[in-house]
């Protein structure tokens, strides 16, 4: 039976992040291209915002919830990130992996920008009919402040926990979590408190590799590793071989 497994595809690697919504359309051709040619592993999908969703974000102020004023945002910022959503399905399809665009904003419910709700069981029964769910970072309603920016990350942390995979994956524009320009092969909560974990060089509401480590660490504590790695190194990652990238352990 196929291995089941989460891979993200980072918002910096499927966009040009300097752009206001530039999808990489090559990079996500050539990364559906992979997936389509590995049957032993079947993916769920989340991939980040990147320039599609960040910039109209922090336009918006979303991360500091909703008011009267930045109403538009929600639909603005969905709307930026549903097309890269769209794109990703798209090229999927093409490639002959049958998928379909799940929506954190229909999908889901936060409480001060944390997941509260989120049936997984429509995930669960498309990956039992072999259809690849596709999820993403999006912007969610929040019980106590109207509206949040919920990331990709915090989407697999939530996911992971609720549905049995074997291995999880996150695709990014460094080789891994860095010191001194050096990967360290692996972290924990211990270890990740003595590095300097920054945000990301880009517009980023969302925390950019502190976030993700913040995410992944959480779920490491529930005994659920994940790897973090170069884009270049998604087919090792795919074929469970040495990706060169770090490991978020317990
Ligand atoms: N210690 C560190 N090691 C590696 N990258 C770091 C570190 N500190 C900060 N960063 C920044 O984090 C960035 C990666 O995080 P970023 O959120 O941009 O990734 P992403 O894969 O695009 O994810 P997302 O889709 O959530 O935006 C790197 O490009 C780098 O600039
Ligand atoms: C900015 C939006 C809409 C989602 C952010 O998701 P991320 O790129 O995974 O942090």
């Amino acid at each position: 039976m196929a291995e089941k497994i989460i891979l993200k595809l980072g918002g910096s690697v499927i966009t040009d992040k300097k752009g206001d919504c530039k999808v990489d359309k090559e990079r996500i051709r050539a990364l559906a291209n992979e997936i389509s040619q590995r049957t032993d592993v079947f993916p769920i999908i989340v991939h980040g915002a990147g320039s599609c969703g960040h910039p109209e974000a922090r336009r918006h102020h979303l991360d500091k919830g909703l008011d009267q004023t930045n109403r538009a945002g929600i639909f603005v910022t969905h709307h930026a990130v549903g097309r890269l959503n769209d794109a990703v399905v798209n090229a999927l399809r093409d490639s002959g992996v049958e998928s379909v665009g799940i929506h954190p904003l229909d999908a889901c419910t936060a409480k001060k920008g944390r997941l509260i709700s989120f049936n997984c069981e429509t995930v669960e029964l498309l990956v039992k009919n072999g259809i690849v769910p596709v999820l993403h970072g999006d912007v969610v309603m929040d019980t106590e402040q109207g509206a949040c920016i919920v990331s990709g990350d915090q989407i697999i942390s939530y996911i992971a926990g609720k549905i049995k995979v074997d291995r999880i994956g996150l695709a990014t524009d460094v080789d891994g979590v860095l010191k001194d320009g050096m990967v360290i092969p692996s972290i924990n909560t211990e270890s990740a408190g003595e590095l300097d974990i920054k945000e990301s060089s880009n517009t980023d509401v969302t925390g950019g590799m502190k976030g993700k480590i913040s995410e992944l660490l959480s779920l490491a504590e529930s005994g659920i590793e994940s790897s973090i790695f170069h884009v270049s190194r998604t087919g090792d990652f795919l074929d469970g071989r040495d990706h060169g990238g770090t490991i978020v352990t317990k």
